[in-house]
């Protein structure tokens, strides 16, 4: 018996006008797997991500979720994801709890479990305080919305989550606490992927990577078979292409 995978991207492909941002991206993250899906900038990792959990339309491929089409089955597919996108829009008036209350009901969750949960979350990721006093999203920090982020992909218990840059602006003890519930979220028999730069990071939490470069998959599988005894930082930049600055580039520094 074979088992589907928890979530996988089949052939996903974005045209911007002639920018290629996506060419048949294929990548399939197993039940229980945390993936992360590393690229230089540009690369087409937000762009294949955005695609993948419904939010942009492909040009050609698709995504399913425990073998849900997400694009052919959205209502069923949305309720096993959990999804932090890039430059998350958040509803600023309103303060963190106010806002994981809303994202509950728009969900159709009972009002007391969403209490609960809310209670957690806010205590757990460091943002009680600041409901405490009434601070409202348009006052918090990058690392803050991050957090806030999670939080409503985490609200409805999804089965995969997906996390575009989730340490982006995060400090280093609030990181803690987010690779921590991500261990416990695989570890309760979710799954997840994540985009990020951090190579030592993804090399510390991740058990699968897929390269992405100029759109591309360039490279794909457990992180031991994609590092092949290298540094994952090293793999990465022999794929990508390295950038040296020649003596005479910049010379007008310190002029
Ligand atoms: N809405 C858009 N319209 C036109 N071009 C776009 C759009 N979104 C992305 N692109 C282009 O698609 C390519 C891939 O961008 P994308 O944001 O997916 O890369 P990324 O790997 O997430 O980069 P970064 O690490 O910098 O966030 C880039 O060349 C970008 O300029």
């Amino acid at each position: 018996m074979t088992t589907n995978p928890a979530f996988e991207l089949d052939g996903l492909t974005k045209d911007f006008s002639g920018t290629l941002a996506a060419d048949a991206v294929s990548v399939a993250v197993p039940v229980g797997s945390l993936t992360g899906l590393v690229g230089p900038n540009g690369a087409g990792k937000t762009t294949s991500l955005s695609m993948a959990v419904g939010l942009l339309r492909p040009d050609a491929g698709t995504a399913r979720v425990h073998g849900v089409d997400v694009w052919a089955d959205p209502t069923r597919a949305k309720a096993m994801l959990g999804v932090l996108p890039d430059g998350l829009a958040l509803p600023e008036r309103l303060t963190a709890g106010e806002l994981l209350r809303y994202w509950g009901l728009l969900r159709g969750m009972p009002p007391e479990i969403i209490a609960a949960r809310t209670e957690e979350l806010l205590r757990i990721l460091e943002l009680d305080e600041a409901e405490t006093k009434g601070v409202r999203v348009i006052e918090f920090s990058t690392g803050m919305r991050k957090k806030i982020g999670l939080a409503t992909a985490l609200l409805h218990a999804p089965k995969v989550l997906v996390l575009d840059e989730p340490f982006e602006a995060v400090d280093p003890v609030s990181a803690r606490v987010l690779r921590a519930i991500m261990r416990r979220f695989v570890a309760a028999g979710g799954s997840i992927v994540i985009s990020s730069h951090v190579m030592s990071l993804v090399e510390d939490l991740c058990d699968r990577v897929a390269i992405i470069a100029r759109g591309q998959v360039v490279a794909d599988g457990t992180l031991d078979e994609v590092r092949g005894g290298a540094r994952l930082e090293d793999v990465f930049v022999s794929l990508v292409g390295e950038r040296t600055i020649a003596e005479e580039e910049l010379a007008w520094l310190g002029s």
